[in-house]
C-alpha cells in the first residue's frame, strides 16, 4: 500500500515539476502565493494549504492531464446498463479516466496546462469529469494524505529554489510504459537555492 502510495505520489510531482518548467508563468505565480501566505522565515506546512488555493489548482491541473491511474479496473457486482450497452454481473470494466479528463468535449484544449481552470470549482467530481483517485467504495483510502505529501514536497521545492530547464527546449512531456502513467524520460533540471530562503535554509 505504502509503495503505490509513494509512487503515485512522486509521479503526481514529477509531472507537475516538468509542467511548472514547461510554463515558467505560472511557477512565478505559485512562488508569490507561497511569498505572500508562508514568507521566507519557515517551510510551507500542512496548515498552509488552504491559503494556497493556486498551489491546489496546479496540482489538480497535473493529476488531470496525467492521472497515475489512468485506466481503472471495476467488476460489475450485478447485471447493468452503461452507456446503453448490457453489462452482464461480473464483467470486468476498464474506466478510461486518462480519456474521460483529457476530452476536448468536456474540457476546453485539454492540453493545455492551465491550473486557473480548476479556479472556484466546488465539487469536482460532479458528473464523472475528474476522477483521479477512482470512485465509489473502492476509491482511493489515500486522496487525503497524497493531496497533503504533495502539496507539502511540491510547496517546498517551489518555495526553496529557483528552477531552470537543462535545454532550450521544453521538457519531454511523453508518457513511458507502466500502468502509473510513468514519464518516459525522467525529469532533469538545474536547481538554485532562492537568494530569500538561504538563512532559513542553512539552519537546517
Ligand atoms: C497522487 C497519489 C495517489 C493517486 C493519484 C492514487 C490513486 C488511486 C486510484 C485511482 C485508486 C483506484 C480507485 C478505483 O479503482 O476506483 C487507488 C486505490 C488505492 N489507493 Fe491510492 N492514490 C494515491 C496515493 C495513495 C496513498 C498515499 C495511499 C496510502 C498511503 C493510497 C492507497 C490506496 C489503496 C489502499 C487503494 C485500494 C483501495 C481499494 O481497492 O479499496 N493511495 N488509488
Amino acid at each position: 500500500m505504502l509503495a503505490g502510495g509513494t509512487g503515485t505520489s512522486i509521479s503526481t510531482m514529477e509531472w507537475a515539476m516538468s509542467l511548472l518548467l514547461n510554463n515558467p508563468s505560472v511557477l512565478i505565480k505559485a512562488q508569490a502565493e507561497i511569498d505572500k501566505y508562508v514568507g521566507q522565515d519557515r517551510l510551507i506546512q500542512e496548515s498552509d494549504m488552504t491559503n494556497l488555493p493556486y498551489l491546489g489548482c496546479i496540482i489538480k491541473e497535473t493529476m488531470r492531464m496525467f492521472p497515475p491511474g489512468p485506466l481503472l479496473p471495476h467488476e460489475s457486482a450485478k447485471d447493468c446498463k452503461v452507456g446503453g450497452y448490457h453489462i452482464p454481473s461480473g464483467t470486468m470494466l476498464l474506466v478510461n479516466v486518462w480519456g474521460i479528463q483529457n476530452d476536448p468535449t468536456i474540457w476546453g484544449d485539454p492540453e493545455t496546462f492551465r491550473p486557473e481552470r480548476f479556479e472556484g470549482l466546488e465539487g469536482y467530481r460532479d458528473g464523472f469529469k475528474y476522477m483521479p483517485f477512482g470512485f465509489g467504495r473502492r476509491s482511493c483510502p489515500g486522496e487525503g494524505m497524497a493531496n497533503r505529501t504533495v502539496a507539502i514536497g511540491l510547496g517546498s521545492l517551489i518555495q526553496c529554489f529557483e528552477w531552470e530547464r537543462t535545454t532550450e527546449s521544453k521538457v519531454d512531456l511523453s508518457e513511458g510504459v507502466g500502468i502509473t502513467m510513468p514519464k518516459a524520460i525522467n525529469l532533469e533540471a538545474i536547481c538554485r537555492p532562492r537568494s530569500t530562503m538561504l538563512k532559513l535554509l542553512s539552519h537546517l
